[in-house]
């Protein structure tokens, strides 16, 4: 027997992790003839790692830089917590970002660089060295930025980034040019930052890595949405076929065909479309046919992302690494 709740519904509570939800809302960013972003909309929530996918050129950077300010939108907004990066009072303590990890000052030790940023969120010291011990910087502390490899100025840009504690942070291709160890320090950094139940954002512009590291994806081409999805919704979307053998294959492909099915024969077993495992097998008792395999098959990841972003590579822009 179902109870009917009969108590009176209260107002939805603003939900703490408000404060904590990236919204990009009817974004346009044109430089001149072209337009980076074009139009897009979607969300990103705390407590998981979102995917910003696209290929080379599709607009991830740009739309980035508008979410933290570096960018003005030609029109749209780009929002954290409801309000313009601009409005954050000591944004750092809210949002924390690695774009370009050349953007360091290279004269400037490592300790240094990170206690200029602090200090101008009112950020004490004692942060500062506890950030570089974190991300593993601490025996480079003195170095001269200009003097680090390109992973520990990646790291450099991590510190930075964490600085204020920021319940949002945003990362922008940070494997590029990072080695094995680096790159697998950084996946369980923000996986660790995710479960920790901040927002995480991270760029890239290829689908192996993300399927390794993010649990949603957003999907843009040629500064459009193309997909928001989580990495299993995508996985299932591209639920290619279902692969049968039985010792009977004319019969049952003549009963699948009869039910709609499309069925093509393939090295001794049928691939069918347009009707599904437990359909199949449901049919093939009806007909009394013998079943000895039935596997439905997905795309890989790598082949669902190609075949979203085929239209989208932007030639033009060198985009065609595959
Ligand atoms: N400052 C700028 N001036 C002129 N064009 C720009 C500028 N920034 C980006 N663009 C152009 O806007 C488009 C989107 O670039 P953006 O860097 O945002 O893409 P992306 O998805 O981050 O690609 P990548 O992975 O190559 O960085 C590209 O065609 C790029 O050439």
């Amino acid at each position: 027997m179902s109870v009917v709740d009969r108590r009176p519904i209260r107002p939805a509570r603003r939900p703490a992790t408000l404060g904590r939800v990236i919204e990009v809302r009817e974004l346009t960013k044109r430089y001149g003839a072209t337009k980076a972003v074009d139009g897009l909309s979607f969300a990103v929530g705390p407590g998981c790692v979102t995917g910003f996918l696209g290929p080379n050129g599709a607009g991830k950077s740009t739309t980035m830089r508008a979410v933290l300010g570096l960018d003005r939108p030609t029109s749209g907004e780009a929002l954290v917590g409801g309000r313009r990066y601009a409005e954050i009072p000591r944004p750092m303590h809210h949002v924390g970002a690695l774009l370009d990890a050349s953007a360091a000052h290279g004269g400037r030790t490592a300790y240094d660089h990170l206690r200029v940023l602090a200090r101008s969120n009112g950020i004490g010291d004692k942060r500062v060295v506890a950030v570089l011990e974190e991300v593993g910087l601490a025996g480079v502390a003195r170095r001269r930025v200009g003097a680090l490899s390109l992973g520990m100025r990646q790291r450099l840009g991590v510190a930075a980034a964490l600085l204020g504690d920021p319940g949002v942070l945003l990362f922008d291709e940070p494997v590029n040019g990072l080695d094995p160890e680096g790159i697998r320090w950084i996946r369980r950094l923000m996986r660790s930052l995710a479960a920790e139940g901040r927002t995480v954002l991270v760029s890239s512009h290829l689908m192996g890595e993300m399927a390794l590291t993010a649990d949603r994806v957003v999907v843009v081409g040629r500064g459009k949405l193309i997909l928001e999805a989580s990495v299993r919704e995508l996985s299932d979307r591209f639920r290619r076929d279902v692969l049968v053998r039985t010792p009977r294959p004319a019969e049952l492909t003549a009963a699948l065909r009869a039910a709609g099915a499309t069925v093509r024969e393939e090295a001794g077993a049928l691939l069918v479309r347009d009707l599904d495992a437990p359909g199949i097998a449901d049919l093939a008792a009806a007909a009394r046919l013998p079943v000895h395999e039935l596997t439905p098959r997905g795309a890989s990841l790598e082949e669902a992302y190609l075949e979203l972003t085929d239209d989208s590579v932007d030639h033009r822009a060198g985009g065609t690494d595959r």
